[in-house]
């Protein structure tokens, strides 16, 4: 039985689970990899990380309540404009993965601001991007034009922080200390302006260093993977990952950062603002290519704006942040099993990103 419910209550879970799971197209793969969908659907929910509850969100109601329909009233933005900051002399596959998957789910305009070694290779993968050569790191610049190039970077990035829905601070950003320092100062504009951030990859390092630059900002989601999620717990609550305790630890967190949504990416992903835990369990793919989590970061952009949206029309009760992470990850993992269906152990992250578009229409379709 679930943990702190009725025979009656959990029967009524699991009923539910077997539903959302058919939806999202992931009881097949539940059988191929564990021969027993009971018994992983019921008991997950207590044992996939234990110390407090937390419970598989109904994805499939979440994603129809917040995916806007296709309007001929409205015109481009409306349905969302997101920037991706990342992209260095090392990364140029994740930043593009990320804003294109913001365009294929949705999005109306993706921009990228990245360093200028990158942009002609993230262009060249796509016109699609709007793509901005703002950014530098320290081995292409002298000290002495440090705090000029400084200025620059803020004063190009004002120009547009008003209009994006979502930025996505991290993918491919790469560590130099004065490209950090840089991101740092957008990522206080950005809090000035209540833009919300989703903030990933080398966007995690810094923040684990820099806590404050989110610390109380509710529009902030954070979406460690594992080597994130442990840097995050030793650096905010001075201790180890711990999974037994893994739901209070990921409470813990939040409430520590002062109540970001932070999204725990793993075999569950869990999701919480500090006030409860949400799981999304749904199989994706037993492929680990690098590249889906910067898609996730993406996503969660996409419908985080569009939850945002509908809160601002009174339709819903629950965090925005909350919905759209619930949201990605349920998106991404049905698209990375639509992948793995047809590619097997080739699956790439570009194959995943060509199946988002369907994994949201089997569930939103444009005429219903
Ligand atoms: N095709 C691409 O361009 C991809 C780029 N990616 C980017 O790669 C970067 C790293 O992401 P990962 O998921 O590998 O990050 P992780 O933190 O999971 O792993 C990074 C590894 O590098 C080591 N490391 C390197 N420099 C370090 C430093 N200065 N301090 C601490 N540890 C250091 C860590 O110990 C760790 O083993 C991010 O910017 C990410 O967005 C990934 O998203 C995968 C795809
Ligand atoms: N063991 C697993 N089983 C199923 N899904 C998983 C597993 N591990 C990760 N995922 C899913 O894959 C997505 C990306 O997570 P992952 O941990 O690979 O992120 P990442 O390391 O940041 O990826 P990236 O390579 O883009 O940086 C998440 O939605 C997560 O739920
Ligand atoms: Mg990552």
């Amino acid at each position: 039985m679930v943990r702190g419910f009725s025979p009656a209550a959990a029967a009524a879970v699991f009923r539910r689970q077997n539903f959302l799971i058919r939806c999202l197209g992931g009881y097949r793969k539940e059988k191929n990899y564990s021969n027993n969908f009971h018994h992983h659907c019921v008991i997950r929910m207590h044992s996939a990380m234990s110390g407090g509850p937390s419970l598989e969100a109904d994805a499939v109601s979440i994603l129809r309540s917040i995916t806007p329909t296709l309007d001929p009233t409205r015109h481009k933005g409306q349905a969302g404009k997101v920037a991706v900051i990342g992209g260095c002399r090392e990364y140029t596959g994740a930043p593009y993965f990320s804003a294109i998957s913001a365009l294929k789910l949705g999005a109306d305009v993706s921009h990228v601001f990245c360093t200028k070694d990158a942009a002609t290779v993230i262009k060249s993968y796509s016109p699609e991007l709007i793509v901005h050569p703002i950014l530098e790191e320290s081995y292409s610049i002298r000290n002495d034009e440090k705090g000029s190039i400084s200025a620059k970077v803020i004063e190009e990035v004002d120009k547009w922080m008003e209009r994006f829905d979502c930025l996505v601070i991290g993918p491919g950003l790469g560590r130099d200390p004065f490209l950090l320092d840089c991101v740092s100062n957008i990522m206080k504009r950005a809090r000035e302006s209540n833009v919300p951030m989703v903030i990933d990859g080398d966007g995690l390092f810094l923040v684990s260093n820099s806590p404050d630059l989110v610390r109380g900002y509710p529009l902030a989601v954070l979406t460690p993977n594992v080597n994130e999620y442990k840097r995050l717990v030793q650096k905010i609550l001075n201790c180890e990952v711990n999974d037994e305790e893994g739901s209070k630890q990921l409470l813990a967190l939040a409430k520590g950062i002062g109540g970001v949504t932070i999204l725990r990416k793993g075999k569950s992903d869990f999701i919480t603002d500090g006030e409860k835990v949400s799981a999304v369990s749904i199989y994706g793919s037993p492929r680990r290519c690098g590249g889906q989590g910067d898609i996730l970061a993406g996503s969660v952009a996409v419908f985080l704006s569009w939850a945002r949206q509908s809160a601002y029309r009174g339709e819903l009760g629950t965090n925005p942040t909350i919905l759209g992470c619930i949201a990605a990850s349920a998106i991404l993992r049905k698209a990375a099993s639509l992948a793995f269906d047809q590619k097997k152990r080739s699956t790439l992250t570009s194959d995943i990103i060509e199946c988002l578009g369907r994994s949201l229409e089997e569930i939103c379709p444009v005429i219903s």
